[in-house]
């Protein structure tokens, strides 16, 4: 396994964050770990990248963990590629393999760019780049495509891909299960510092997803009824939209939210 945890329990205070997670990822893999706002995602990933200490448990990881945290972190003020040349410096890598990012992450055409002046995508873009440099065998991504435009979000994509199918684990949180799909990740599902479920996309399907059909009336309450059929419906409704089984009907039924919400 390139990141093992076990019986990884984690407090601040009173409150808490991870309450005896197992949770392994296997070189080649790609996991995405989902889960709602507070469930313990940002938690778990400070931990494999060794930012944080668990108050019990125990946290394997193969190398030093390449890691894009939820905030952007690069230095404005240096171009983009004196950004890679500045992180490969840290690992020992030389600028030659730092620069072979650009090409990945569409920032060639902006490699003499301040990074300070590029868009939110564009140091989204970079800010991933400098994450996997040296080329780590563990990759943790926060919500790598948080706020993404379509061409950050697919470069991500594909490079997440090409980095396991260069052998690295990679662990991957996002509220958007389309690209999940897209990426035919594993799942892991935290809830309340707790995995609830794990598997592959088929299985959590298989295991827990059904037809739903979600209606919105005018007063802007919601319900939700498992089929598939809009017969019947009446006046007071705004909104009727069918779940068919996937991913996020799976999800809605272990959560009871939407992954948006
Ligand atoms: N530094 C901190 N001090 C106190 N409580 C914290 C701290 N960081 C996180 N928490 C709490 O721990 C729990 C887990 O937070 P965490 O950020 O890991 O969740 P998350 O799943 O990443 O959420 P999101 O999807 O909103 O990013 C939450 O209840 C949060 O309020």
């Amino acid at each position: 396994m390139s990141l093992a945890l076990t019986g990884v329990v984690k407090r601040y205070g009173e409150r808490v964050a991870l309450d005896g997670v197992d949770f392994s990822v296997p070189a080649g893999a790609v996991v995405a770990l989902l889960g709602p706002n507070g469930a313990g995602k940002s938690t778990l990933v400070s931990i494999a990248a060794g930012l944080l200490a668990p108050d019990s448990g125990s946290v394997s990881v193969r190398g030093r963990p390449g890691l894009a945290p939820q905030e952007i972190g690069i230095y404005p003020s240096l171009t983009v590629r004196e950004n890679l040349w500045a992180f490969a410096e840290l690992y020992g890598v030389s600028r030659r393999r730092a620069e072979r990012w650009l090409e990945p992450f569409v920032l060639t055409e902006l490699a003499d760019r301040p990074a300070g002046r590029l868009s939110g995508g564009e140091q989204r873009r970079l800010h991933t780049a400098i994450a996997v440099v040296h080329r780590p065998k563990l990759v943790l991504l926060d919500e790598p495509t948080a706020g993404a435009d379509t061409q950050t979000r697919s470069a991500i994509l594909d490079a997440v891909r090409g980095l396991a199918g260069d052998g690295a684990a990679v662990v991957y949180t996002t509220h958007y299960l389309p690209e999940i799909e897209e990426l035919g990740a594993d799942v892991a599902l935290l809830e309340r510092g707790r995995i609830i479920a794990s598997g592959t996309i088929e299985e959590l399907v298989a295991r827990h997803a059904e037809s739903l059909v979600e209606i919105t009336y005018t007063d802007g309450r919601t319900e939700r009824r498992p089929g598939t059929s809009l017969h019947g419906l009446g006046d007071d409704v705004v909104r009727a939209e069918v779940i068919r089984p996937s991913l996020e009907s799976a999800y809605l039924a272990l959560t009871g939210r939407r992954s948006a919400e």
